[in-house]
């Protein structure tokens, strides 16, 4: 059976990466998707935002919905500070298992749990079941119609606190409106929009940052 694009990608880094070294698979997919096959990581420009978001953060507990082949995940995992993890949710189980290997050969295992299943089965699940109290940082990139709902569900779980911070992606392209409107007009949330260009394109994109005021 003629393989995946996701099991491309995963042939591409376990054959050029450096084993244990998250710089060289990040550097392997991006030159993979930006000159073979374009994916949906949220590449190294976006990533750039992405990184100064998370030592903004500096999280004990992150959060990710949309783990796909892992692209963010190592991005995250790599700035996390000893005794902080990471907890990642794929619905898909194919890219769940490509990730799983993609976090080994960036060494990362250790501080990367990948949950799969649907974000909204398993928010009500992180606390009995992850130990998760608060979570200090949420990156939201799975599909873009759910990001308002789980925020809202993440907030009555009680999992956000004074600080807690939000990082969504694709706010222009593909979209999520009905998460601006909400973020923005809530009087809990302080937001900034920070405009870049969609992963390996010219298209205009941008990432909004939403850090809870309790
Ligand atoms: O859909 C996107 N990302 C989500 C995939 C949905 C995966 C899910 C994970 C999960 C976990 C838990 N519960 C439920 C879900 S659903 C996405 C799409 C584009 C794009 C841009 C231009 C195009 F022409 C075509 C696609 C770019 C991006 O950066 C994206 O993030
Ligand atoms: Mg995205």
């Amino acid at each position: 059976m003629d393989q995946s694009k996701e099991q491309r990608i995963l042939n591409s880094v376990s054959y050029n990466a450096v084993k244990g070294d998250p710089e060289s698979v990040l550097d392997c997919i991006d030159n993979y998707c930006s000159q073979k096959e374009w994916a949906m990581n949220v590449g190294d420009e976006k990533g750039v935002i992405l990184d100064k978001v998370v030592e903004e953060a500096d999280p004990t507990i992150a959060l990710e919905f949309g783990t796909y082949v892992g692209y963010s995940a190592i991005r995250i995992a790599r700035l996390l500070k000893p005794n902080a993890r990471l907890l990642t949710i794929e619905f898909n189980p194919e890219f769940a298992s490509i990730a799983r290997e993609i976090i080994e050969i960036a060494g990362l295992s250790e501080k990367i749990t990948i949950i799969e299943g649907h974000s909204q089965d398993i928010i009500p699940q992180l606390r009995e079941k992850y130990q998760v109290d608060k979570v200090d940082f949420v990156f939201l990139d799975h599909w873009k119609e759910r990001y308002c709902p789980d925020t809202i569900l993440l907030e009555e779980c009680g999992y956000l606190r004074k600080g807690s911070i939000l990082l969504a992606d694709n706010i222009v392209y593909p979209g999520a409106p009905d998460f601006i409107k909400y973020i923005r007009s809530h009087k809990s949330f302080d937001c900034t929009n920070y405009p870049s260009h969609l992963e390996y394109m010219k298209v205009e994109d941008a990432m909004e940052k939403a850090v809870y005021m309790g």
